[in-house]
């Protein structure tokens, strides 16, 4: 019996303060540089979830030490070897940071995961490893599964990487690259969405000590080592997203606790994208709070450095007072699920008419209507679905597990967030 969740149906304000746990981004990078570092590195308040666990467990299998004291994870290198077996679930940061770590290792690292991975795109990663001296099997395919043949060094140099699939092409190969013998020297070819998660990759490094440049076409990162060190995660901003659109569905307020000052993650955006569809979003005491009316206005963006987001922000449009356009966003079409398709059933679903462009989607309100949805395996729906199920009567997600992704206990908190008891699967 596959568990159907009924998301809460909350039209009263909600006003509740909120905690989330440590960001995916900033826990799979800390991972990656820290098995790959001169000595051991603290992660305080890593990321538990699927994804993570996985990044965990793929470098545990190569040999790094990774210990769980319950709180911290404790990451000490080691030699870096296979064979081995690494199962990248559905996690993108495993399928394209692990494998040029993978090249660094003596001996086969073979990397596959579930079946919507095999359809992941991963050519423009697997071609700049070879390019840069990597032998890889991958039957012509230029996704999962896939052999990395590593002989424990990597020549490494100049590189040309098409990137337009994902940002964490980019990131994967600028992660591992100051222990390959030349370091790298990457090019671009065409343009790279998710740019802040880049921009993530490269201060990341530098915090670790690796000396890195922007190029006309690229990065260049130097050979080097990479320094040990200490981090305490930041709170996941892009799971804030649906805690926040909850005071905008709602006309009540919300404030997400321990929101940085300065960060690195792209869900910071949420700020200016909330306040542009009607929220007043200010820094408090406690954190970041957002305030709604109980009308929401519509959208219309460039959506592109900030993917995480739109599946909330979708969801936002088909309750708003007008119709939105999101532009930017081809490459969703290759995330969890393809999220533009995705959303086109979705919000079709409960009402919404929805136009999928070449390039996004167009939304404009319609009668609402409950509806069953799918999760598509993918969190984002998830969590998109429980911000319909606000305003919507006979919200209903089939298959929520996937929330385990980024955020195992999504519905306990959504329920705490409206003060609710947990609604039992059926
Ligand atoms: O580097 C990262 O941590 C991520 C980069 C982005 O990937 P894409 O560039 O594939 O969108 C983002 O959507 C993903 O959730 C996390
Ligand atoms: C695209 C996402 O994940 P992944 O890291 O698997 O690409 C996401 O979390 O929205």
């Amino acid at each position: 019996m596959s568990d159907v969740w009924s998301a809460p149906h909350h039209p009263a304000p909600v006003d509740a303060v909120v905690s989330l746990p440590g960001s995916k981004s900033i826990t799979a990078r800390e991972l990656v540089l820290a098995s790959i570092a001169d000595g051991p590195s603290r992660l305080v308040r890593p990321l538990r979830a699927r994804d993570s666990e996985l990044m965990a467990a793929g470098l545990r299998s190569l040999g790094t030490r990774v210990e769980d004291d319950g709180a911290d994870w404790l990451v000490t290198p080691q030699p870096l070897r296979g064979p081995s077996a690494v199962d990248a679930g559905l996690s993108g940061t495993v399928l394209r940071f692990l494998p040029p770590v993978a090249a660094l290792a003596v001996g086969p690292v073979t990397v596959d995961g579930d079946q919507r991975l095999r359809e992941r795109p991963n050519a423009g990663l697997l071609n700049g490893l070879r390019a840069a001296g990597v032998q890889i099997d991958d039957g012509g395919r230029g996704r999962a599964p896939f052999t990395v043949h590593g002989t424990g060094r990597v020549r490494g140099g100049a590189v040309e990487v098409d990137a337009s699939a994902s940002s964490q092409i980019v990131s994967g190969l600028l992660l591992a690259a100051s222990l390959f013998d030349e370091g790298i020297d990457l090019s671009l070819i065409g343009a790279v969405p998710s740019m802040p998660h880049v921009e993530m990759t490269v201060a990341s490094l530098r915090e670790h000590g690796v000396q890195v440049a922007a190029t006309d076409g690229g990065w260049r990162v130097f050979p080097g080592p990479v320094a040990a060190r200490d981090v305490v995660v930041e709170p996941d901003l892009s799971n804030a997203a649906p805690f926040l659109a909850a005071a905008l569905v709602t006309g009540g307020r919300v404030t997400v606790r321990d929101w940085p000052e300065a960060t690195t993650q792209a869900g910071a955006q949420l700020v200016g994208l909330l306040a542009t569809m009607g929220a007043e979003v200010t820094g408090t005491a406690e954190g970041l709070q957002a305030t709604g009316t109980g009308s929401i206005r519509p959208l219309t963006a460039d959506l592109g450095e900030v993917t995480e987001l739109v599946p909330v922000l979708a969801a936002l449009a088909a309750l708003a007072d007008g119709p939105s356009r999101f532009t930017g966003i081809t490459h969703m079409r290759g995330h969890e699920t393809d999220r533009l398709q995705a959303l086109d059933e979705v919000l079709s679903a409960v009402g919404a008419h929805v136009r999928q462009l070449p390039d996004g989607l167009e939304i404009e309100p319609g009668p609402r209507r409950p509806a069953r949805l799918d999760s598509y395996a993918d969190h984002r729906m998830v969590m998109a679905a429980a911000v319909l199920g606000l305003a919507i009567d006979g919200v209903e997600v089939a298959d929520p597990g996937a929330v385990t992704k980024t955020l195992p206990d999504f519905r306990e908190r959504w329920a705490g967030l409206l003060g609710e008891p947990v609604g039992a699967p059926r």
